[in-house]
């Protein structure tokens, strides 16, 4: 028997471990199991590729308890270690890296967050043990094997085991349970299951203890589609979601190369009740080489595709790859990014082919989808591409394409008008003209649209234009407006001074009276309204009356403006004349009381 060294960044970490930083200390077991399932990977293939002697015919991971000599024991018949790359490969850390995470570590004492920076993996045992022994035998090697056994002190001591069957057996000697420390009996029946199913279920080998396997071995999204049945999808689904509803479109993801990995998604059929809270539960399941790491791991989707649910196994993380680290990593980058192409693929796909589905799709989800029209500018135009709005053409909603296709003559912008319903959308004074020409609006009745027609400037060389903003672009109807209206105009522009920045005639209106429209540059009303709703106080941004010439009570202001223009009505008529106009696209009266007197006065007069 041999006495050697752990090298000094080995024992650092043994150190930790013993004194057992991390505060989640059942992952030592999913830490061996995936050990061991590595150790079986690992024969398969030399069997395989190598022309390596093996048995792979009842590849296993075995595991046997026992409560009176305080033991668990993890066995695997995988490839086994010889003596040499035992004492290399558990005595020395070999990652890179390491010594400079360990400085670290030391200086941020109980910082738990730094140590999923690197594969603690066999050293974890340390956490529960007070002495670790391991047991191996390569594979397709001649002679005996090999006994490794540590205190975690320092120390290991080497030994020959003659009698040892190929595979590895770690056997952990527990420490006694503290539930308090999160410590428990690694013994019991039921603490074993339940860390096998939570960290361990799709671990493609079997996980048996005594005559049972533990675990379902299902890793679904490493099996091909094909052999895969849909409800086998379903039903995995609802396990990871919690739903009880079928998903409405399943995911497949496959990378390889120099970085690998698998993903399996879903697409739900309904929206979860908090889609809209902030403090809902997003994000996917990550997995490494099958071994569950987290759940709800928001650095893989972004937030406006939260809905979507599934898995992410990629095979070259570290197992105890910390959320922190993930926020960094470039590859979890990456595979968000391929992520996201495929789930708006996957839409656009729904759209081109299954209508129904579509519609279901963008009824439940398209108010998160058009949030990365703000959030993620690089694919502002495929999240347009498989967008669809509700539009003057009809009652069915438009993509942006089909309504390009649609454009008058002479036409070049998209035109929208955004409200709070589709009724009042359609009826608002805006309208009017574009419906006496025929020319087709989408009506944006969610509250994101506010904010997403700023961020995005065109579809396809077409600007977006409110048509309750700017002058509108129409062709003038060729009708010489009667009488001379300037006097009126600069009469308005001091009386409703307080109330609006400009008065002028206007080309949209045909039957209504009067409209209010934005400049240019301004800020929408229910953008305006949406930020004091959230508490702040943008300032007030006054707009423009537009007038209707060619209506009579436009004419009947001119010329009573005419005729007395010191007419002690005339203010209250102005007012009048604003607040309808106000009313009429949806919008809120500053003083409704008043407004509701002197129509009430004028009324009166009139009967
Ligand atoms: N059951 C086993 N059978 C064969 N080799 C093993 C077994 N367990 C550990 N080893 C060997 O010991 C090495 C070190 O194991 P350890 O758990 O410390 O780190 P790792 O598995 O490489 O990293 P990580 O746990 O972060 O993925 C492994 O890479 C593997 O070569």
């Amino acid at each position: 028997m041999e006495t050697l060294e752990f090298q000094a960044e080995a024992r650092q970490l043994l150190q930790l471990m013993i004194h057992s930083i991390y505060s989640n200390k059942d992952i030592f077991l999913r830490e061996l199991i995936s050990n061991a399932s590595d150790a079986l990977d690992k024969l398969r293939l030399a069997v395989l590729q190598d022309g390596v002697e093996g048995d792979t015919g009842d590849l296993r991971i075995e595991l046997e308890a026992d409560a009176e000599a305080r033991t668990l024991t993890v066995r695997d018949n995988g490839i086994g270690m010889t003596r040499d790359e035992v004492v290399e490969l558990i005595g020395t850390i070999a990652r890179s890296g390491t010594a400079e995470l360990l400085r670290r570590l030391k200086d941020a004492k109980g910082d738990t967050d730094l140590i999923g920076q690197f594969g603690v993996g066999f050293y974890s045992t340390f956490m529960v043990a007070d002495k670790v022994t391991l047991v191996t035998r390569k594979a397709g090697t001649e002679g005996h094997g090999t006994r490794w056994e540590s205190a975690g002190e320092g120390t290991f001591t080497i030994d020959d085991a003659p009698d040892a069957p190929v595979g590895t057996a770690v056997t952990v000697h527990l420490r006694p349970a503290d539930e308090e420390d999160a410590l428990f009996d690694y013994t019991a029946d039921r603490k074993i299951r339940e860390i096998v199913k939570r960290y361990s279920d799709f671990i493609a080998f079997p996980i048996r203890m005594g005559d049972e396997t533990l675990n379902s071995m299902k890793a679904l999204w490493a099996r091909p589609r094909s052999e895969v049945s849909d409800d086998e999808y379903h039903q995995f689904y609802k396990h990871i979601s919690h739903d009880w509803v079928d998903p409405l479109e399943t995911i497949n993801l496959k990378a390889e190369g120099t970085f690998e990995y698998e993903a399996l998604l879903f697409i739900p059929s309904q929206a979860p009740y908090d889609l809209f809270q902030r403090d809902a539960r997003r994000g996917l399941q990550l997995y490494v080489k099958r071994v569950f790491i987290m759940d709800d791991s928001k650095e893989l989707i972004p937030d406006y595709l939260r809905f979507v649910k599934g898995v992410v196994d990629a095979a070259d993380l570290s197992l105890n790859v910390s959320r922190e680290i993930l926020q960094q990593d470039r590859q979890i980058q990456l595979i968000r990014r391929r992520l996201v192409k495929k789930v708006l693929s996957t839409i656009k796909d729904l759209r081109a082919n299954e209508p129904e589905k579509y519609a279901t799709f963008w009824r439940e989800f398209g108010r998160a989808l058009k949030e990365g029209l703000l959030n993620d500018p690089d694919n502002q135009k495929a999240i347009l591409d498989v967008a669809t709005f509700a539009s003057t053409a009809g009652a069915d909603p438009t993509t942006l394409s089909d309504y390009i296709a649609r454009m008058k003559e002479g036409q070049d912008a998209i035109y929208y008008l955004t409200g709070d319903s589709r009724t009042q959308v359609e009826n608002s004074p805006h309208m009017e003209a574009f419906q006496a020409q025929g020319r087709e609006v989408l009506i944006l009745t969610d509250p994101v649209d506010e904010i997403w027609v700023e961020a995005v400037p065109d579809y396809e060389g077409h600007k977006l234009q409110s048509i309750a903003r700017g002058d509108v672009d129409l062709p003038n109807p060729e009708t010489e407006t009667p009488g001379d209206f300037a006097p009126l105009v600069d009469y308005l522009k001091e009386t409703l001074a307080a109330q609006v920045k400009d008065v002028r005639l206007s080309h949209r209106l045909t039957t209504s009276a009067a409209c209010l429209v934005s400049d240019t540059d301004d800020m929408a009303p229910a953008l305006e309204k949406m930020y004091r709703a959230m508490g702040q106080e943008p300032p007030r941004v006054k707009r423009i009356l537009e007038l209707n010439p060619s209506h009579p009570l436009v004419e009947g202001l001119r010329a009573a403006h005419e005729r007395q223009p010191d007419d002690p009505t005339l203010p209250d008529t102005a007012e009048l004349l604003h607040g309808t106009a106000l009313l009429a696209e949806g919008g809120d009266l500053d003083d409704p009381a008043r407004f509701a007197k002197l129509l009430a006065d004028r009324l009166a007069r009139t009967i």
